[in-house]
C-alpha cells in the first residue's frame, strides 16, 4: 500500500455548503490559487450542475490552476456528469466526482429507490463518466450508515465500471474513530477488486470527531485520500479541517508513517483568506490557525518555551506560516516592502494598478495607525477583492452623532457609479443609522442575515473588520469592510455586500 496520502480539498464545494459561505467566482479563484500554493492534490471546485455561477467558477479554476487536479461533484445522472465534464474540459488534470446515497434511510426516504435501482444507477453513472474522463471518483453518500454487504456490492460494481477513487463518507458525522476505521478496513477486505482504486474518507463534524474519524479511516482502514476543508468549513458543523489533519499526519509521522505533499507554510494565509472571504471567524483557540495556537500566557509556560521551545510546542509556528515579522510596516514603508509582504501572505494582485490602489490604501491607514499588521494588509486587499475593480458603490465619508439618551444619527457620503450621494438617517445605534442611511438611497430591499465585528489585530489601535451578510431573492452575499473606526468599517462592509448583490460578472454560486 502506498505511503502517500492524497489531500482532497473541498472548501469550494462542501465548504460553500455552510449557510452564508457562498463565494463569487473571483473569490473562489483566489482561494483555489492559495490551495495550489499549498500543494493540495485535488481541489473540488464546486458542483457544476448546481448553477451557471458554479459552472463558471469551476471552468475558470480549471483553466487557471495547473498543479492540482480540479474536480466537480455531480449526482449520479448523465446531465450532472456531462455538465461536470464540460466545466472541466480545459483542466490540466480533471476529475468527475459522482455520488449516490446507499444507506437504507436515504434510499427509501430521499431517493425513493430500491437498492437494486441505486446499484444500477451507480454503475451507469460511473460508466457514463468514464467515457468522458479517466479520473472518476465515486462516493457512496451516507456510506457509514449503509448495509456493509450492499455497500460492498456497489463498490465492487463501480470499480469494475472504472471508478478510480472510492469514497466512503460519514455524511452526518455519526461515526466513532475506531468503528469507522474498522468499517473501512472490513469493506476493503470484502470488496474483491478493492486494490484497483484509491480509498477515501470524507467526515463531517457533527460530534466534533471529523479529524479523528478521518485519521482512523487512514490508520485502521487503509484509506489513502482524506477529504477536508480549510478551517473545517462545511455543511452544518463542517468537515474535517485540512490544517489539523495535515499537521497531525506530519507531526506524528512516527505513528502514521505517511507523506503528504502539502507545503504547510501556506496554511495560515489560506486560513485567513477563507475566513475573510466567507466572514467565518476563526476562534482564537482553534488548533494550528487560531490566534492563540502558539501563544503562551502563563509564567511557567513562558519560562519553559524561552529555555526550550519544545517544552510546550509540538509544532513550529513558522512551519504553518506564522512568520515572525522581520520588517515592521508603517507609514515610512515603501512599495517594495509592501509588495514583499503581500507575496509572503499569498496575495496575488493581478495588475500594477491593483497594487498601486492597495498601496494607497495602505498609506492612508498607516497615517492613522502606527504599525500595520498582516491582518490589516489582508483586510485592506480584501475590501474590494484587491483586484482594483471599479465597484458600483464606493464609500467616501461618514459622520455620526450618538449621545446617551439621544437617538443616534449618521450621515454617509458614497458614490453610486461615480455619482456622489449624501444620505442620512436615525437608527437604534450608529451602525444601524448608517445602514439605514445607505438603504434609504439604494433601496436594495435586501435582508441582513449576519453582522459580525472582529478586532483584527490585538489592541484598541487595531482595525475593526466587519462582515455583513445580505440576502435577496435566494442570493446570499458577504461584504467585508475594515477601518479603525468600527462604524466606518460597517458602512464599508454594507456597501461591499451591495456591490456583490449588484454585480453581474461576479455570479454568486447557489447554496447547497
Ligand atoms: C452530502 C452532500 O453534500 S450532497 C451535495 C449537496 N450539494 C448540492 O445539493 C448542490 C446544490 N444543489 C442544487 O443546486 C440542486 O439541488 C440541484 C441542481 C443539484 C438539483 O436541483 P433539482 O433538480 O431542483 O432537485 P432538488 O434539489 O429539488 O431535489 C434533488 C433531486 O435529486 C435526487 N438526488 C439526490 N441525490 C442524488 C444523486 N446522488 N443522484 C441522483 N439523484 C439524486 C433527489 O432524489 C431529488 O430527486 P426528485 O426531484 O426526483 O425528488
Ligand atoms: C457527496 C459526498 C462526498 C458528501 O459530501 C457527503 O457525503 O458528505
Amino acid at each position: 500500500m502506498s505511503d502517500q496520502l492524497i489531500i482532497f480539498d473541498t472548501t469550494l464545494r462542501d465548504g460553500e455548503q455552510s449557510p452564508g459561505a457562498s463565494m463569487t467566482r473571483d473569490e473562489k479563484l483566489r482561494i483555489a490559487r492559495q490551495l495550489e500554493r499549498l500543494k493540495v492534490d485535488v481541489i473540488e471546485a464546486g458542483f457544476a450542475a448546481a448553477s451557471n455561477g458554479d459552472f463558471e467558477s469551476i471552468q475558470t479554476i480549471a483553466r487557471s490552476i495547473k498543479d492540482s487536479t480540479i474536480c466537480s461533484l455531480s449526482r449520479a445522472n448523465d446531465r450532472d456528469i456531462a455538465r461536470a465534464a464540460e466545466a472541466l474540459k480545459d483542466a490540466h488534470r480533471g476529475r468527475i466526482h459522482t455520488f449516490i446515497a446507499t444507506s437504507p434511510l436515504h434510499m427509501e426516504k430521499k431517493l425513493r429507490m430500491t437498492p437494486e435501482q441505486v446499484l444500477e444507477q451507480a454503475k451507469q453513472a460511473v460508466r457514463f463518466g468514464r467515457n468522458l474522463m479517466d479520473d472518476i471518483e465515486f462516493s457512496a453518500e451516507d456510506g457509514y450508515r449503509s448495509e456493509p454487504d450492499f455497500l460492498a456490492r456497489v463498490i465492487e460494481a463501480v470499480i469494475n465500471e472504472g471508478a478510480t477513487t472510492i469514497n466512503v463518507p460519514d455524511t452526518v458525522g455519526y461515526a466513532i474513530p475506531e468503528l469507522y476505521g474498522e468499517f473501512i478496513r472490513k469493506l476493503r477486505e470484502r470488496v474483491p477488486n478493492s486494490d484497483k482504486a484509491v480509498w477515501s474518507v470524507h467526515c463531517h463534524n457533527d460530534l466534533g470527531m471529523a479529524v479523528a474519524n478521518s485519521l482512523a479511516g487512514v490508520k485502521i482502514g487503509g484509506a489513502r485520500q482524506i477529504e477536508c476543508t480549510i478551517n473545517g468549513l462545511g455543511e452544518r458543523a463542517g468537515n474535517c479541517s485540512l490544517e489539523e489533519v495535515v499537521m497531525a499526519i506530519k507531526t506524528r509521522k512516527d505513528y502514521f508513517g505517511l507523506d503528504v505533499n502539502i507545503d504547510t507554510q501556506h496554511i495560515v494565509a489560506a486560513s485567513r483568506l477563507v475566513s475573510q472571504t466567507t466572514g467565518f471567524i476563526v476562534q482564537p483557540n482553534k488548533a494550528v490557525v487560531g490566534a492563540n495556537a502558539f501563544a503562551h500566557a502563563s509564567g511557567i509556560h513562558q519560562d519553559g518555551v524561552l529555555k526550550a521551545r519544545d517544552t510546550y510546542e509540538i509544532m513550529r509556528a513558522e512551519d504553518v506560516g506564522w512568520a515572525a515579522n522581520k520588517i515592521v510596516l508603517g507609514k515610512l514603508s515603501g512599495r517594495n516592502a509592501f509588495k514583499q509582504r503581500l507575496q509572503e501572505l499569498g496575495v496575488e494582485l493581478d495588475s500594477e494598478a491593483a497594487i498601486n490602489q492597495a498601496f494607497t490604501r495602505f498609506k492612508e491607514l498607516a497615517d492613522r495607525k502606527s504599525e500595520i499588521f498582516d491582518e490589516d494588509i489582508l483586510a485592506l486587499v480584501n475590501v474590494d477583492g484587491g483586484q482594483g475593480q471599479e465597484s458600483q458603490f464606493q464609500f467616501i465619508s461618514l459622520a455620526q452623532q450618538s449621545e446617551t439618551g439621544e437617538r443616534p444619527h449618521a450621515s454617509v457620503v458614497f458614490s453610486n457609479a461615480g455619482q456622489e450621494i449624501k444620505a442620512s438617517s436615525d437608527g437604534n445605534g450608529p451602525v444601524d443609522a448608517s445602514f439605514k442611511a445607505i438603504e434609504s438611497e439604494v433601496k436594495s430591499g435586501a435582508e441582513m442575515v449576519l453582522y459580525s465585528v472582529n478586532a483584527i489585530s490585538g489592541s484598541t489601535e487595531s482595525q475593526g473588520e466587519v462582515t455583513v451578510r445580505l440576502q435577496r431573492s435566494g442570493r446570499v452575499v458577504n461584504g467585508v469592510g475594515a477601518d479603525p473606526d468600527i462604524v466606518v468599517a460597517s458602512a464599508k462592509a454594507y456597501l461591499s455586500a451591495l456591490n456583490k448583490l449588484h454585480s453581474n460578472h461576479e455570479v454568486v454560486a447557489a447554496q447547497g
